[in-house]
């Protein structure tokens, strides 16, 4: 751990947000106000961080029901194709006010307008990405992001051999100049794909720009000041919570589920599954006891798939 670059930070090295709470302003939910939609004024709330990830989740569900042109909807349709219980869904919308009519529902449009008003995604991000190698020139070249409102502004590496060549409609530029470049470009969100070695360094530029949010994919600890947020994505540690899920589900269920850890908890659904048709019946009467009918955890309600993430033991 570096004390020496923000000894105020008051932090410490680890920010692997998909498995450990995630600090400063994101760990008190760094929503600040939710007055979209059809309820203004609605008053300053904090809300939890894992509402804001199931947020998110619902976002997502919402978006695919959207498209399929779904007007309103259940809050167990949209709990069940979330993953998540219909109780902690309708608790977690309270947070953005009244919401939905009760017997009728949400309006689809309506309650995504809301979410992404909270999330701040209506106001859009400008997206830096930094180390455009296997992974970062795939990320570069996601059509998805724009849609949901992250604009990727700005490419770099260090690289001379792929410095001035272009991923898309962005030439990568040298990342010497990603402190001046990330300013210029009013980038919200840096993105860092670069080695291990290389990250501690790339996330100081991206700090001393002015960037306030950081999601890098390098293994290692970032250190950064109270001010900012560091997401770390590592897909090795998702894999690890997938290989937990599938050794727990080729266990023999004894009712008692002995020898397994019961330490499971939501933290972003993802529920797809269960998102059209009979599929959600089918998944909605299994999460109502978290097991299917032969005895197996329901592919809905368990753990696994309600999570995304495991809150480590
Ligand atoms: N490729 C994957 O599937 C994958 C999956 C999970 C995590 N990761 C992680 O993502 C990161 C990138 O992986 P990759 O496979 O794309 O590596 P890569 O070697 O293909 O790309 C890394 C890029 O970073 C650039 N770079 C190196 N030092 C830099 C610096 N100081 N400033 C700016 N750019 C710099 C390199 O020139 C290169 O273009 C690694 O930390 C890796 O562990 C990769």
């Amino acid at each position: 751990m570096r004390t020496d670059v923000y000894p105020s930070a008051g932090r410490g090295a680890t920010n692997v947000t998909e498995l450990h709470p995630p600090q400063g302003d994101a760990a008190r939910g760094g929503v600040a106000e939710v007055d979209g939609g059809a309820s203004p004024g609605v008053p300053v709330r904090d809300i939890p961080q894992a509402t804001v990830t199931r947020l998110a989740t619902y976002l997502r569900v919402l978006g695919m029901l959207a498209d399929e042109g779904t007007l309103i909807v259940s809050s167990e349709e949209l709990a069940t194709a979330s993953g998540v219980g219909s109780a902690k869904l309708r608790k977690d919308l309270s947070f953005l006010g009244p919401n939905g009519v009760r017997g009728v529902g949400y309006d689809v449009l309506r309650l995504q307008a809301r979410i992404e008003n909270a999330l701040g995604l209506d106001r859009g991000h400008r997206v830096v990405l930094v180390g455009v190698g296997n992974l970062g020139r795939a990320l570069a070249g996601y059509s998805g992001f724009d849609r949901r409102g992250f604009t990727m502004a700005g490419l770099f590496d260090a690289d001379p051999a792929r410095v001035g060549t272009r991923v898309g409609n962005l030439t990568i530029r040298h990342v010497d100049g990603l402190e001046a470049a990330a300013r210029e470009l009013a980038a919200t969100i840096g993105v860092i794909a670069t080695p291990d070695d290389a990250a501690q360094g790339v996330c100081d530029r991206l700090v001393r720009s002015g960037v306030r949010s950081v999601l890098s994919f390098a293994a290692t600890p970032l250190e950064v000041p109270g001010h900012v947020e560091v997401r770390r994505v590592d897909l090795s540690v998702e894999m690890q919570v997938l290989s937990f899920h599938s050794a727990r589900n080729d266990a023999p269920v004894d009712g008692s589920r002995a020898g397994l850890p019961d330490i499971c908890q939501v933290a972003s659904g993802e529920g797809r599954r269960a998102a059209t048709g009979a599929s959600r019946l089918t998944a909605q009467k299994a999460s109502a006891t978290g097991f299917t009918a032969s005895g197996k955890p329901s592919p809905v309600a368990s753990a696994a798939t309600r999570n995304g993430s495991v809150i480590a033991p």
